[in-house]
């Protein structure tokens, strides 16, 4: 399965794919394009494992330069992995089933426009949550509201501040996302 990986920041989920692909955790996967919407260290990921790597501006045609580049590189799977940019309505419906996003919190809870990253940890403590986790799920032109494919749940000590939960999704969230994608790859052959 090819795969592109979409990316706006430090890259640790695109790290973690890369090296279950070279350990061949993740059989039947190949990346082969790694996209950012912005400079961020996801990038230097990339090009340090010798990955076609693309910069896309966020602007008005954001999307479609991504379908563009999915479409030549003959894309079977596009995986958000930290990717704050919102695709378009057109973009989604095309790619339809073959767009998944890894969102660090239960969905539906703390999803949506505004919810990425530290915020949606410090929501979760704000509310005093009890357990979090993270999810991945179908990308839909609605933010956040794809079907969800995987979701993985954990309980929040009393004692837990920002670092911790956002630690403990770190962990979490990985080894879900490397599952779902191996899910989809299984599908596929
Ligand atoms: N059409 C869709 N596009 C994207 C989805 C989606 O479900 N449907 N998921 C997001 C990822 N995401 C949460 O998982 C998410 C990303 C960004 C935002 C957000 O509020 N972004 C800000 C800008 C942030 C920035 O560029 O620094 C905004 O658009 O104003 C919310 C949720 C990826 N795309
Ligand atoms: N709403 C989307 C969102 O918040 N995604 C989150 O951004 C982080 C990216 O980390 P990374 O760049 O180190 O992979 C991850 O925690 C991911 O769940």
């Amino acid at each position: 399965m090819r795969i592109a990986v979409l990316i706006s920041g430090s890259g640790s989920n695109l790290q973690a794919i890369i090296d279950a692909v070279a350990s061949k955790d993740l059989k039947h996967v190949e990346i082969v394009a790694v996209i950012a919407d912005r400079n961020c260290y996801g990038l230097e990921r990339a090009l340090d494992a010798e990955l076609p790597t693309w910069f896309v501006e966020r602007s008005e045609t954001l999307s479609s330069e991504i379908d563009e580049i999915c479409e030549n590189e003959k894309v079977d799977l596009i995986v958000l992995a930290g990717f704050l940019s919102i695709l378009n309505e057109e973009f989604c419906t095309k790619w339809d089933k073959k767009i998944i996003n890894l969102h660090p919190s239960l969905l539906p809870k703390y999803g949506g426009m505004g919810m990425y990253g530290a915020k949606v940890h410090k929501a979760v403590l704000a509310n005093n949550e009890k357990e979090s986790g993270a999810t991945v799920h179908y990308v839909s032109s609605g933010v956040d509201e794809g079907e969800i494919i995987l979701q993985e749940s954990f309980e929040i000590p009393a004692e837990a501040d920002l670092d911790w939960l956002q630690q403990k999704i770190s962990e979490v969230e990985k080894p879900l996302l490397l599952k779902a994608i191996r899910k989809l790859a299984d599908k596929s052959i």
